[in-house]
C-alpha cells in the first residue's frame, strides 16, 4: 500500500478513536447538515446527515478515497482493463445499459453485441407478447442468475402486465412442487438462465423442467418452448434449446451484475419490453452520475465512504437494508448477493491479508415489517447496526392512509435510532402512568434507547422501472468503490467454490448401499443417520 494510503487510513481510524466519534445527536445542532450531508443524483435522495460523520471525518475520508485511486480504478473498469485480475477478466455491466460505442474490451467494442443482443431480446419479446401463447414464464436460475431479475419482476409487475413469472432458484424438489400446479405445460415458457450453463442446481432443474414439457408436449414441441440465457452457446445447443432462442452475454458480466444483460430477459416478457428499456435507462443515468461526479458529490463514493467509516472505524459489522415499499420485498436479497459476494473478502488483489475489516454482514426485510421483527436489536443490542432505509414519496394505489403510516414508519425508526431515549423522558413516561417510583426503577433500564444509532435514508419520489435502475446501479457502484477502497476484487467468487466441490463428492454417498467416504466425524455420523432416517 502506498504510503500516502496508510497515512490516509491511520487518519481515518484515528478519528475514529476520538472521543465522541459515533456521536450524531451533537452534530445535528447545526441547522445546516441535513442540507450538507444530503446529495442527489438522477431522482434519489441521499441523507447521510443521521450518521456521525462529521465535515472532518468526510474530509479525512475523501482524502483516504483519492489514496486508494477509487476514481482513477473507475476509469480503469470503464476503459474495459481486466481489473477482474483473479479470473482475468475486465468488469463491464456499464455496457449493458450504455449507449452505442461506449465501452471496448481491447479492440473490441463491447457495445455492439450488447445492442444486438437487446434487439434480438426485444423482437423475441414482440412475438411471444403477440402470439398469446404463452401466458407464464419460468426463470430457472440461482444466485445472479436469479436474485437481480426476481427483485425487479416483483417490484415491477403490475396488473394487466404480459406475462407472470416465477422464479425457479432452488434444487429443493419442494420448489417446484410448489410451482407445477399453477402452470400449464402448454401456456409456459422456459427460461434456462445460466451464465455458465453448469451450476448444479440449475442444471438439475433444467432437465426436470424439460422433462416436464416434453412429457407433456412431446420432444419436438417442448423445444419450442426453451429459451437458454447463457455465456455457454455450446452448452445451451447440447441442451436442446433452439439456436434463435438462445441470447447470449459475454464472461465481463458478473453474474451477480447480469440483470441488465439476456438474464433480465424474464423481466421484459413479464413486464414488457418498454419497463426493461426504462430499467437500462435508469441504471444509464446512475452510471453517468458514478462516471463523471467528482469525489465530494460522488453519491455511491459517498456511502461506500460511510460504510468505511462504520466498519473500518468504528466497528459495526453489519448493516440493515430497509426498504419502506413491499414491491422491494427482494432487494434486500439481491442486495445480499451483490455486497457480501463482492466484499466478502480477506485478502488483497495482490493476495496480501487485507489489515482491517472488509464486507460487512448485509440483511434486510421491507419495513414496516422489519420493525415487528428484528429492529429490537438495531435499538437496544449491544453492538450498533447502521440501517439503509429506502422511502418512496408517491405510491401506486390509492390507499392514501396506508402509505402515510407506511412514511411515517420510516421516519421514526430512523428518528429513533438517532434520538434514542433517556432516563428523565421514561421516567416521565412512567410516571405520567400512575407507576410506583420502585416499578419506574426497576423497569427503567430495559426501557432505555442509547440513540446515536446510525441511517441512511435514501428517497425515491415514486418506483418504476426508472428510478429502480438507478437504485440498484447505485448499489452497485458503491460496491466498485468499496473494492477500491479496500484493495479487494470485488468481482470474483472464490469463496463459493469448496462447497461445491464437496458437494459433488458427498453425493454419490447418499445414494442407496453406497460406500461412505473419508470426512471428519461430524458429517460421517450425520450421513449414517440421514440414511438410517431414509431407510437406505
Ligand atoms: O449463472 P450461473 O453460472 O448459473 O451462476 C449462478 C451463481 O452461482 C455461482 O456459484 C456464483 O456464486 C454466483 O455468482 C452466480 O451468480
Amino acid at each position: 500500500m502506498a504510503h500516502s494510503a496508510e497515512a490516509a487510513w491511520e487518519r481515518v481510524t484515528g478519528l475514529a478513536r476520538e472521543a465522541g466519534a459515533s456521536a450524531i445527536r451533537p452534530l445535528m445542532a447545526d441547522p445546516s447538515r441535513a442540507a450538507r450531508f444530503t446529495r442527489r443524483a438522477g431522482d434519489i435522495l441521499v441523507d447521510l446527515s443521521k450518521t456521525s460523520l462529521s465535515d472532518t471525518v468526510l474530509e479525512a475520508l475523501l482524502e483516504l478515497a483519492r489514496a486508494q485511486g477509487v476514481l482513477a480504478a473507475r476509469d480503469a473498469m470503464a476503459r474495459g482493463e481486466a481489473i477482474n485480475a483473479t479470473e482475468g477478466r475486465a468488469v463491464l455491466h456499464m455496457a449493458l445499459r450504455g449507449p452505442r460505442g461506449a465501452f471496448r474490451t481491447g479492440q473490441e467494442d463491447a457495445s455492439a453485441e450488447v445492442h444486438e443482443t437487446l434487439e434480438a431480446m426485444r423482437a423475441f419479446c414482440a412475438r411471444v407478447h403477440a402470439r398469446g401463447r404463452f401466458t407464464d414464464v419460468v426463470n430457472i436460475g440461482i444466485g445472479g442468475s436469479d436474485l437481480g431479475p426476481q427483485m425487479a419482476a416483483r417490484a415491477l409487475w403490475r396488473h394487466g402486465m404480459p406475462m407472470r413469472a416465477h422464479y425457479l432458484s432452488n434444487v429443493d424438489g419442494h420448489a417446484w412442487e410448489a410451482m407445477r400446479h399453477g402452470l400449464d405445460p402448454a401456456r409456459t415458457l422456459v427460461l434456462v438462465a445460466s451464465k455458465t450453463f453448469t451450476t448444479a442446481e440449475t442444471m438439475a432443474n433444467a432437465h426436470l423442467l424439460r422433462d416436464w414439457l416434453r412429457g407433456a408436449l412431446g420432444e419436438a414441441e417442448a423445444g419450442a418452448h426453451l429459451v437458454a440465457l447463457s455465456t455457454n452457446l455450446k452448452a445451451t445447443r447440447e441442451f436442446g434449446v433452439p439456436e434463435e432462442q438462445v441470447f447470449g452475454f459475454r464472461d465481463w458480466v458478473g453474474g451477480r451484475f447480469s440483470m441488465w444483460s439476456a438474464i433480465g430477459l424474464s423481466i421484459a416478457l413479464a413486464c414488457g419490453w418498454d419497463v426493461f428499456a426504462a430499467l437500462l435507462a435508469g441504471a444509464r443515468r446512475m452510471d453517468e452520475h458514478f462516471l463523471s461526479a467528482p469525489e465530494a458529490e460522488n453519491l455511491p463514493l459517498l456511502m461506500a465512504l460511510a460504510e468505511v467509516w462504520h466498519v473500518d472505524g468504528l466497528g459495526y459489522g453489519s448493516r440493515a437494508v430497509l426498504p419502506y415499499d413491499e414491491r422491494l420485498a427482494r432487494f434486500p436479497a439481491h442486495l445480499q448477493q451483490v455486497e457480501m459476494e463482492s466484499l466478502g473478502k480477506r485478502v488483497t488483489l495482490g493476495g496480501l491479508p487485507v489489515p482491517r475489516a472488509t464486507g460487512p454482514v448485509v440483511f434486510g426485510e421491507p419495513g414496516t415489517n422489519a420493525q415487528h421483527s428484528f429492529m429490537q436489536l438495531l435499538h437496544q443490542g449491544t453492538t450498533p447496526v447502521p440501517a439503509d432505509i429506502v422511502l418512496v414519496a408517491r405510491p401506486d394505489h390509492g390507499f392514501e392512509e396506508n402509505h402515510r403510516e407506511l412514511l411515517a414508519n420510516g421516519l421514526a425508526q430512523a428518528e429513533a435510532l438517532l434520538r434514542g431515549r433517556d432516563a428523565t423522558e421514561v421516567r416521565a413516561e412512567m410516571e405520567a402512568k400512575g407507576m410506583a417510583p420502585e416499578a419506574i426503577e426497576a423497569l427503567l433500564p430495559h426501557r432505555l434507547f442509547p440513540g446515536d444509532r446510525p441511517s441512511t435514508t435514501l428517497l425515491l419520489p415514486h418506483l418504476d422501472a426508472n428510478t429502480l435502475g438507478q437504485l440498484v446501479a447505485l448499489y452497485e457502484h458503491k460496491v466498485f468503490c468499496l473494492g477500491a477502497l479496500w484493495s479487494v476484487n470485488a468481482f470474483d467468487q472464490w469463496g463459493v467454490e469448496l462447497g461445491k466441490q464437496l458437494a459433488g463428492a458427498l453425493l454419490p454417498e447418499l445414494a442407496p448401499g453406497a460406500k461412505a467416504g473419508a470426512h471428519d466425524p461430524s458429517t460421517t455420523a450425520l450421513i449414517a443417520e440421514i440414511l438410517r432416517l431414509r431407510g437406505g
